[in-house]
């Protein structure tokens, strides 16, 4: 079974380094020819157009991937000048080397020993920022910090090598040096923490993860309880749908959704499930809802709630391989007190979303009622209502994974990348998705199409986790036509059927 991709510590690097040169074998300062090589090309792609690059290059092997890009740039006819900027005396033996290839073929070098033999006026082109990487131990202060703070000063884009100089590769949250606020960031063979933290977006920008070839072995052995989700490894990990299923197998959810003013939320999530492979769905609602609904979803089995108007009581569960409940709920006091009879009586599958999180904040008895290995999908504000305050992203991330060991559940948290934190102590970042989808409804969807896939079967860290990638992958499909603004949350769905295609063709 392919296994999901780490996110390393950036003090793990050194040891993925050592491992590949001695066990591929390959050079080190091959390897570094090889980072650079993904570099240069990637550069080329994002701008076609630009003929000048500046590059900024300390002295660890950052710089020495700046030197060995800027020699690969010059012998490919571009104009190219490298600040080399002494942030220490000693270069690292790459460094060194691809230094000294670059300027035996003439390469223009500027030797930047104090802020004033760096000026970064007269620029012109783009700048790349090998300053610092991995190897960056504290934050940059000095004269140092005055050659990033004047290239975050300039209006030329700016693309980070590896990571942006000066960000720490795991908690930034306390950083008070400067650091280098990039447009793009090419990182190697993974993303590093901070990328995923919506505070350090002002720093690295949009991300790409270039291969450049580290030992696979080192790769799977060395610990991490921190992954990223790729569609390779989703789509090779999907079951199988054989040719006699029958929709008893695909299995039987029911979604407790919707109130009055609330309908919406009940349709999005029935249509996410509808789409995400359920045999069955039956939709539990208030009375008032039942003929409209069942006119705009006509494939749901619809279940009347003796309430008129808001979700109050659940008679048997028995039939379902999965309850999912939350979206468009309310938070009256009959929909509290039938969650809680819910809670004390179904012990299976379970989703919970929206109201019903603010429910289990509200009532903190509640979050001892959770079945094992129920799945929560908050956004960052109900998180907040069910653990407490954070002091930055970083934080968040550290309650979320004791929120999860501590209750033995799932937690999506929602965002630019969701990550789902698991009761084993593990938490994965997802990768598709993008800011169309900060739209009221997207959630509601999205608790539809993990339900769907919790009915189905699959095991459920795979059910949830390919859940958020493929609703993100829909919605990545629905920008492609609609772009960021046109999109609406019913688009995730139209694009769903798109979207499990693409998964299904990656087998
Ligand atoms: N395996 C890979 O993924 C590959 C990575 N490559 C590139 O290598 C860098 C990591 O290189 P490294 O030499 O370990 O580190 P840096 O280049 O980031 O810089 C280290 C030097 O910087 C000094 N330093 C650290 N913090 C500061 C600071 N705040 N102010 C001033 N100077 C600082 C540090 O000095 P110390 O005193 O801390 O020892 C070093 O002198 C990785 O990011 C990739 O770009 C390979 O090219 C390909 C394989
Ligand atoms: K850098």
């Amino acid at each position: 079974m392919k296994k999901y991709n780490k996110i390393f510590k950036t003090s793990d690097l050194k040891e993925i380094d050592r491992y590949t040169v001695e066990h591929e074998p390959i050079s080190s300062s091959l390897l570094m020819k090889r980072a650079a090589e993904a570099i240069a090309c990637r550069l080329l792609k994002i701008f076609p157009n630009n003929s000048i690059f500046n590059i900024v290059s300390g002295v660890g092997n950052n710089g020495g991937d700046g030197f060995a890009l800027a020699g690969i740039l010059l012998e490919k006819g571009y104009e190219v000048v490298v600040y080399h900027v002494w942030t220490g005396a000693c270069l690292s033996a790459d460094c060194k080397k691809y230094r000294e290839d670059y300027l035996a073929r003439s390469g223009s070098c500027v030797d930047v020993r104090e802020i004033s033999d760096f000026d970064a006026e007269s620029v012109e082109g783009i700048w790349i920022d090998a300053l610092f990487g991995a190897g960056l131990s504290r934050p940059v202060t000095g004269w140092c910090a005055g050659v990033i703070d004047r290239i975050n000063r300039s209006v030329l884009p700016v693309v980070a090598v590896d990571i942006p100089s000066g960000l720490l590769g795991e908690d930034n949250a306390k950083n008070t040096g400067s650091i280098m606020e990039a447009d793009y960031t090419l990182t190697f063979q993974f993303p590093k923490l901070s990328f995923m933290f919506p505070e350090n977006y002002r720093y690295v920008g949009d991300f790409e993860v270039l291969d450049i070839g580290l030992h696979p072995e080192i790769l799977r052995d060395l610990f991490s309880s921190y992954f990223y989700l790729t569609p390779d490894v989703l789509a090779a990990r999907l079951p199988k749908v054989g040719k006699f299923t029958h929709k008893g197998e695909m299995g039987h959810a029911l979604l407790i959704a919707g109130s009055y003013g609330m309908m919406g939320a009940a349709i999005l999530a029935a249509e996410g499930a509808l789409h995400s492979g359920v045999g069955l769905l039956t939709l539990h609602l208030p009375r008032s809802l039942k003929k409209i609904v069942h006119l705009a979803v006509p494939e749901v089995l619809i279940e009347e709630d003796v309430n008129e108007n808001c979700f109050s009581r659940i008679f048997d569960c028995s039939k379902y391989r999965v309850v999912g409940i939350g979206p468009g709920i309310g938070t009256s006091t009959e929909t509290a007190f039938g969650l809680e009879r819910l809670l004390k009586d179904w012990k299976g599958r379970m989703l919970l979303d929206a109201d019903a999180l603010n429910l289990l904040a509200a009532d903190a008895r509640l979050l001892k009622l959770l079945p094992e290995s129920a799945v929560l999908t908050p956004h960052p504000k109900e998180f907040e209502r069910l653990a407490g305050k954070s002091e930055n992203d970083f934080d968040r991330l550290n309650k979320l994974s004791i929120f999860a060991e501590k209750y033995n559940v799932y937690v999506v948290l929602k965002g630019a990348h969701s990550v789902v934190a698991t009761p084993e102590g593990k938490c994965y970042f997802n990768m598709s998705g993008n800011p169309g989808m900060a739209k009221g409804g997207a959630g509601d969807v999205l608790t539809g199409i993990i339900t769907g896939l919790l009915a189905s079967g699959m095991p459920v860290p795979d059910a949830v986790l390919t859940g958020v990638f493929v609703h993100g992958m829909a919605g990545d499909l629905a920008r492609e036509e609609m772009g960021v603004r046109g999109m609406k949350s019913g688009d995730i769905i139209a694009f769903l059927g798109k979207a499990w295609r693409k998964l299904e063709t990656l087998v």
